[in-house]
């Protein structure tokens, strides 16, 4: 496989992480989730008593936490400030907070930065997943695919992973998940939404395991039309 870009996005619950880790696993590409980084700087301001709800007071503080993503799919890392935040990014209060922080604009040049920058250096290929991948952050992806599915479908699988502790109950989670998606498509700098030349996989009917071998599918055939005009090039 050579060094494909990959860029996956879709609304939460459509399965873009499980999807990119198991992609990146099986084509041995280096793997980022975005979204664990917008939940970091959220954290970090909730910590340090940033007011989220004041985008001046957010954007002031957005340049100094210190975010740190390992890219193994098999043990994708985050830290802040050199401490592993990968429980602390996953409370409800950061879930609640993430959009707000998200939409500001000097958190997303930030961090878009730094999601380029990684990219860059990843001489083997990469799986990028988020809201803004193929829009926005990496706009020459080798393929850029959007998951979709629908809200009954990813309100389940969320409260699913809470193991029958979802104390909100189903239809508040799915609540809660809609909200999220119109804040997260609803905001003016580079807003969740469908690149021009993406691939839509609609995941409702689909188990992860058939959604992943269309991906692997997707990004193989990708990966050849780069090698063949790679190949083309040379030759002439
Ligand atoms: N096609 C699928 N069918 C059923 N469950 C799925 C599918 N894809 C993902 N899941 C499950 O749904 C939950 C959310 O998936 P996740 O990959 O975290 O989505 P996202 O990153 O888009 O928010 C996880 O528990 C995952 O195992
Ligand atoms: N590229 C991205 C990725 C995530 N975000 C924001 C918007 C999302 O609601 C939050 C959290 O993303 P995350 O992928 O962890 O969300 P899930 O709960 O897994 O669906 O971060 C973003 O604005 N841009």
């Amino acid at each position: 496989m050579s060094a494909v870009i990959v860029a996956i996005d879709g609304p939460s619950g459509t399965g873009k992480s499980s999807t990119s880790k198991a992609v990146a696993s099986e084509l041995g590409l280096s793997y980022l989730d975005t979204g664990a980084q917008y939940r970091a700087i959220t954290w970090w301001m909730l910590t340090n008593g940033v007011p989220v709800d004041d985008a001046s007071a957010v954007a002031a503080a957005a340049a100094r936490p210190v975010i740190d993503s390992g890219t193994d799919p098999a043990a994708p890392t985050i830290a802040v400030d050199g401490t592993d935040a990968s429980g602390p990014i996953r409370t409800q209060e950061v879930t609640a907070a993430v959009s707000q922080v998200s939409a500001v604009p000097e958190v997303r040049t930030r961090i878009t930065a730094l999601q380029r920058s990684i990219a860059a250096g990843a001489a083997g290929g990469i799986v990028v997943e988020g809201r803004d991948i193929g829009t926005t952050v990496l706009p020459g992806a080798d393929i850029k695919i959007f998951l979709t599915a629908s809200p009954e479908a990813r309100a389940s699988r969320r409260s699913g992973e809470l193991k029958g502790k979802d104390a909100a109950g189903l239809s508040a989670t799915q609540e809660a998940l809609i909200k999220r998606d119109a804040a997260d498509s609803g905001r003016k700098t580079s807003p969740l939404k469908k690149a021009d030349d993406a691939v839509e996989v609609d995941t409702t009917q689909l188990t992860l395991e058939q959604v992943v071998e269309c991906v692997v599918t997707l990004v193989g055939k990708a990966a050849a039309a780069k090698a063949e005009a790679k190949a083309g090039q040379i030759s002439k």
